[in-house]
């Protein structure tokens, strides 16, 4: 479905991207793996139209993106971006006036399944409480791409499991999940591919499960491998 060609993206002193190819399908959950600096958020601002590569192309069904693609996709960024004087239900009206396919009661739902309070204001809540916020915004839109960046960060043990079935339950077949994490334990359980990130290029790729029959260890033990 989304498939990204020879992408290049260069910054004044680093190539953050640098021949990047890769392909994802509906139905599966993928793993952006790769250290600090790697190039996985980079890729996905791209993918999500908000960086512009210098070169490469990227289709969706075999059609070159164009700003109109962005409906297709759900990106969720590292970084918090909430007003602080809104509360979660505010934030939920807002993005269902910016995006036609935003679920409102899919969001409530969320919120409860996250413990999180409708009337609280973002400005009072943990980083871990934004984190989820982030995640349930993200979710309850309906595209067909999800790419969450670092969707586990800052959120502690127990809630991660919570997380992370959220995660898989609130998915369907039509939708593909590209998702980064450095915890990479947590990631081998639910994802179907794995994309190793080296220097802003794909050094190795393929299905999750083909890439531990024929190597003979744990996707933790070839991130071990390649990055030490
Ligand atoms: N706006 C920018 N200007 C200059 N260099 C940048 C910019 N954004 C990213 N870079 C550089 O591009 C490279 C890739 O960064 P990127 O944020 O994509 O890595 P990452 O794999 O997401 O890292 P992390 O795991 O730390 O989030 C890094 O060397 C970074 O310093």
């Amino acid at each position: 479905m989304l498939k990204c060609e020879h992408l290049v993206k260069k910054y004044i002193t680093t190539t953050a991207i640098s021949d990047l190819s890769l392909e994802i399908e509906p139905g599966h959950i993928y793993a952006l793996l790769g250290p600090n600096g790697s190039g996985k958020s980079t890729l996905m601002k791209i993918i999500a139209g908000l960086v512009k590569p210098d070169s490469g192309t990227i289709t969706i069904d075999g059609v070159p993106m164009t700003y109109r693609s962005k409906k297709d996709i759900a990106y969720m960024p590292t970084e918090a971006f909430f007003f602080g004087y809104m509360n979660c239900k505010d934030i939920g009206k807002y993005y269902k006036d910016f995006f036609d396919d935003f679920d409102y009661d899919k969001y409530m739902g969320l919120l409860a399944e996250m413990e999180l309070n409708p009337d609280q204001k973002a400005k009072s809540m943990s980083s871990g409480m934004l984190a989820k916020l982030k995640i349930a915004v993200t979710l309850s839109r309906d595209s067909r791409i999800v790419m969450l960046d670092e969707p586990l960060n800052g959120i502690d043990i127990i809630a991660r499991e919570k997380i992370i079935s959220t995660i898989v339950r609130n998915i369907s077949d039509d939708t593909a999940v590209l998702m980064s994490s450095h915890l990479v334990d947590e990631l081998e359980r639910i994802v179907d591919h794995a994309f190793f990130i080296k220097n802003g290029t794909c050094v190795l790729q393929g299905d999750a499960e083909e890439l531990r029959v024929s190597r003979g260890k744990s996707i933790v033990d070839m991130y071990k491998e390649i990055y030490a």
